[in-house]
């Protein structure tokens, strides 16, 4: 059914969208779910780290001397200090490092190959590192190891949200995206969960259960992207146009599906003019997406999130809960992350994105001055001891809630606004920039936490809390609404943002999407200039 067209508001550039006619058909809900999985790959890792580094076996094989200062501090004193290792650390990060190198060449793999066989690239290596880390005997394969996981990791991160966003139906394209973040918060708690019992498993062996369950979700992965269609965009720029007709007809429920088949076609033409995407992504045209590639996943990571998800049982520990206790206490933050994703999905397509933004961040910001507070008042600046009972399970509360403040916001909205926003030429290497931005600032947050902590001490939650002001700021004068626009229509937003369009307008003629956003915006009534 073709519901006519919507007004589009411009002052921020919100744009409501046109309707192609079809439905949200079970096949598409289908092949977006099985995509999403690959998310699981994505969490388990980023939830296995933090409790592997903090269980005694594996801290005396791989990195005694953490492990004697972790028992010397054991007595009480140092608590801020105890983890702070920087080859500890360089295991954590070495596969976001890995990631970020990868998601630069895997952008010409989605681009000649298709989305789906750089998710199948992803889960193979994905399955290798795995392998390599539960057998590790020293820290090198433990290394090597986790670059093959992050090379997996850099190539699910930047050919699933793309995949989704050409997949989905417009009007519900937050909805079905916002899948991957969903699967990356369930990989999270698994591990969580997955490490808390690994942790009880005498002999000490837990560690390699931990890590090499980690084939699991690589194997879902793997095999589901076998049974996947690649998406109509992808097909017709590599100019199988049939295929991407029957697709579109089987996505969409119907056989009308010429209208958005054209729009498609239109804007694949435009792109074809661009050879050299990594050079044509710097021109000033393409100015406001780039920024926004790269500042969302730079502000997504500088939320401290993921001080919290991979430190999440050290941190615990670190004010005082025994062992058990803190990694319980991350299984709770795990499923307060999942729970609240589903907020996000049931309502980032009515809200829209900006919406969220503004009310995560402000919560986020929130709990941030009120844990730095508490936990400054109880420890001051020297730490003794333990705190007490009923602080430190006010200080897994607050975190409770400012996870939950992330997970509608930041966490699903900082992949969901990268993945919409790039037209088609240049959305490969747009993704790259941004996952490379992500995997950096993950990477820079997964290194330095421990050293931070150890000598910004409560300060480091006003750190992170400063930083969630200034995006919450940015978001508010800068991010256009994006909710409802189709994909390929989506130069519609900064040619009407009262910042963006001065980038946009002075190359309008070279644009080659000029006629298809014309139509689109009289079409919504769109004052063309
Ligand atoms: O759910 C939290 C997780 O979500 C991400 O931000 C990805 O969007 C990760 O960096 C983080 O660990």
């Amino acid at each position: 059914m073709a519901a006519p067209a919507t007004a589009a508001g411009a002052g921020q550039g919100q744009g409501e969208g046109k309707e192609y006619p079809g439905r949200l058909t079970l096949y598409v809900f289908l092949t977006c779910a099985v995509a999403a999985t690959g998310g699981l790959i994505v969490g388990y890792d980023i939830g296995i780290s933090g409790g592997v580094t903090s269980m005694d076996a594996f801290l005396q094989e791989f990195f005694p001397s953490v492990y004697r200062k972790e028992q010397a501090a054991r007595g009480g004193g140092g608590q801020y200090c105890k983890f702070d290792s920087q080859l500890l650390t360089a295991f954590t990060s070495s596969l976001y490092l890995a990631a970020l190198v990868a998601s630069f060449f895997v952008a010409s793999v989605a681009r000649s190959l298709g989305r789906r066989w750089s998710m199948f690239g992803g889960g193979v290596s994905f399955l290798a590192g795995a392998a390599l880390n539960a057998a590790a005997r020293d820290v090198a394969m433990l290394i090597v190891g986790r670059i093959l996981l992050g090379v997996g990791i850099g190539f699910a991160g930047l050919s699933i949200p793309i995949y989704l966003s050409e997949m989905a139906p417009h009007r519900l394209r937050g909805t079905l995206n916002i899948g991957l973040q969903l699967m990356i918060t369930v990989g999270i708690f698994s591990a969580n969960l997955v490490n808390y019992g690994a942790a009880r498993i005498r002999g000490g062996w837990g560690w390699r259960l931990s890590l090499g369950l980690a084939a699991v979700p690589a194997g879902i992965i793997t095999t589901g992207s076998l049974f996947l269609p690649d998406t109509p965009s992808s097909l017709i720029s590599r100019g199988h146009h049939e295929q991407a007709r029957r697709v579109l007809r089987r996505i969409r429920g119907t056989d009308d599906i010429e209208e958005e088949y054209g729009d498609l076609v239109a804007a694949s033409e435009a792109s074809g003019a661009v050879r050299r995407p990594w050079l044509d992504i710097l021109r000033r045209r393409y100015r406001p997406q780039l920024a926004m590639a790269v500042l969302v996943p730079f502000f997504q990571q500088l939320t401290g999130i993921n001080a919290i998800m991979f430190y999440a049982p050290v941190l615990f520990k670190t004010i005082g809960l025994g062992g058990d206790a803190s990694l319980m206490s991350a299984v709770i933050t795990g499923l307060v992350n999942i729970a609240a994703t589903f907020v996000s999905i049931a309502t980032v397509d009515r809200l829209g994105r900006r919406k969220l933004f503004f009310q995560g961040g402000c919560q986020m910001l929130l709990c941030q001055i009120v844990i730095g507070t508490l936990i400054g008042l109880e420890f001051g600046a020297s730490w003794d001891g333990a705190i007490p009972k009923a602080s430190a399970a006010a200080v897994v509360a607050l975190i409770c809630v400012y996870v939950a403040g992330f997970a509608w916001s930041w966490g699903p909205l900082g992949i969901l606004v990268p993945s919409e926003i790039f037209p088609l030429e240049i959305r490969p290497a747009g993704q790259g920039v941004s996952v490379a931005v992500n995997m950096l600032g993950t990477f820079a947050v997964a290194q330095a936490f421990l050293p931070m902590l150890c000598r910004m001490r409560f300060g480091l939650f006003y750190f992170f809390g400063g930083w969630v002001l200034a995006m919450t700021l940015f978001v508010a004068a800068f991010l256009p609404e994006t909710k409802g626009v189709p994909i390929e229509k989506m130069g519609v937003v900064w040619r009407t943002h009262w910042f963006w369009k001065r980038f946009v307008a002075d190359e309008d003629g070279r644009a080659g999407h000029r006629d298809v956003e014309m139509d689109y915006r009289k079409a919504d009534g769109i004052a063309v200039r």
